[in-house]
């Protein structure tokens, strides 16, 4: 089986909602986001002649997927106040609601599906919030 690796890292606001502790408040995260993807087999000729696919396209694809979320306040939807939320967007921030409670774990299966949905046969998807901890997402059967 190989296995490609690509990260790119973000930073990022975000805040948990009905949390008892300092990470109900508002606070920042340099978020780091690791895809893998998986082949049994490798490419026969042609330009990919020995790759699983081409690192060049895994990176542009990770890349855009975390820049979407790069220098914004990341909310799960439902957990602002709506006059806040407007005063904050109608003044300019970068708001970014998200359905799932903005924890590493949801990132994490949040980004494998997201890099599924490219096409990738993804083997695991990791998510670190801070440099000594992240959380990861697979799933066992491969495609
Ligand atoms: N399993 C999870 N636990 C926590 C998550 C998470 O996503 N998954 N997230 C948080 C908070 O977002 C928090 O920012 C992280 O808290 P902490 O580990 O305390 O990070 P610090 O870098 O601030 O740690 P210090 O050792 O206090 O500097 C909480 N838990
Ligand atoms: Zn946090």
């Amino acid at each position: 089986m190989y296995i490609l690796k690509a990260e790119h890292s973000f930073d990022s606001a975000h805040f948990l909602a009905n949390y008892e502790g300092k990470c109900s408040n508002i606070h920042g995260h340099r978020w780091k986001v690791l895809i893998e993807v998986q082949s049994e087999e490798l490419v026969s000729g042609g330009q990919l002649d020995g790759m699983v696919i081409d690192f060049g396209d895994l990176k542009r694809d990770v890349k855009a997927m975390a820049d979407f979320y790069d220098h914004a306040l990341i909310i799960q939807r439902g957990t602002m106040r709506k006059e806040t939320l407007e005063l904050l967007v109608e003044d300019g921030f970068k708001i970014i609601e998200v359905e799932f409670r903005p924890t590493a774990e949801n990132f994490a299966a949040f980004f494998f599906k997201c890099m599924e949905e490219k096409g990738y046969n993804v083997k695991r998807a990791t998510v670190y919030e801070t440099p000594t901890n992240c959380a990861s997402y697979e799933r066992n059967e491969v495609r």
